[in-house]
């Protein structure tokens, strides 16, 4: 089986690719809905947050709020690292979890989706590296329109990855996404023709 790391910064166009990629048949693994299963009531990395943490981040429900414990680790880097050494490790057993069962089921193509797949040190764990690409000002207008944040807020969270420059020199493909939605799925289109059918014999 062939795995490809699907990354690039925040808001750069990741599950938007991912779903492409989809519809074309490859199985997609996608990082930050691991994130949110590892946290779940009643599982370890849960219990590590609220003892990390407090109280003050939970819903009235006993779910983490995703808002307020952003909020701590998204302005504090120490507390950010502390969030991931709870969560990473967990994220990666799952990971390996999905890959094997979808070895066993004989894929041919997965696409594990991970915004920090560089930053967390798990490029060894793919065959190859691809990034979506977008420029920082375009980032920026897309996170604060997605999320509803102010551009200080947005470049906070920008400026806890790795630069998006950095990222696509690290990738065997990048992937634009600085044109409209229809131009990224010209581009993936592409792609896939390129790497993926124009490869079977690798
Ligand atoms: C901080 C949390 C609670 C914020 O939750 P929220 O629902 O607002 O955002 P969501 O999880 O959908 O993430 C949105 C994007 O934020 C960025 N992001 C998330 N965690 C981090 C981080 N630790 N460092 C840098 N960027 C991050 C990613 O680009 C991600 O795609 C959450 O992101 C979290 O638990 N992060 C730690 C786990 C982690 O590292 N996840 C990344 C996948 S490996
Ligand atoms: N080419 C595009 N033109 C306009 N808007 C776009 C384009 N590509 C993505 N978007 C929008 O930008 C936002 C970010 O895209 P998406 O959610 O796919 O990014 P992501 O990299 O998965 O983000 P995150 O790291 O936060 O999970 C979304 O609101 C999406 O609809």
């Amino acid at each position: 089986m062939r795995v490809i790391g699907l990354t690039g910064g925040i808001a750069s166009g990741k599950s938007t690719a991912a779903k492409i990629l989809a519809e074309l048949g490859a199985e997609v693994i996608d990082a930050d809905q691991l994130a949110r299963d590892v946290v779940r009531p009643g599982e370890p990395a849960y219990r590590a947050i609220v003892a990390a943490f407090g109280t003050d981040v939970l819903n009235e429900d006993g779910t983490i709020n995703r808002a307020a414990l952003g909020a701590i680790v998204f302005a504090d880097p120490a507390a950010r690292r502390r969030l991931e050494s709870i969560t990473h490790p967990a994220i990666a057993r799952l990971a390996e979890n999905s890959l094997a069962e979808l070895r066993r089921r004989g894929t041919r193509l997965a696409v594990y989706m991970a915004p920090l797949l560089i930053e967390a040190g798990i490029t060894g764990r793919v065959d190859e590296v691809w990034v979506v690409y977008v420029d920082s000002d375009t980032q920026v207008r897309r996170l604060m329109q997605r999320e509803g944040l102010s551009a200080a807020d947005a470049l906070q969270r920008i400026s806890s990855q790795m630069p998006m420059e950095e990222k696509r020199k690290l990738a065997r493909v990048v992937i634009d996404n600085r044109g409209t939605k229809a131009d990224l799925a010209r581009t993936i289109r592409e792609t896939w023709e390129r790497e993926i059918l124009g490869r079977t014999g690798d």
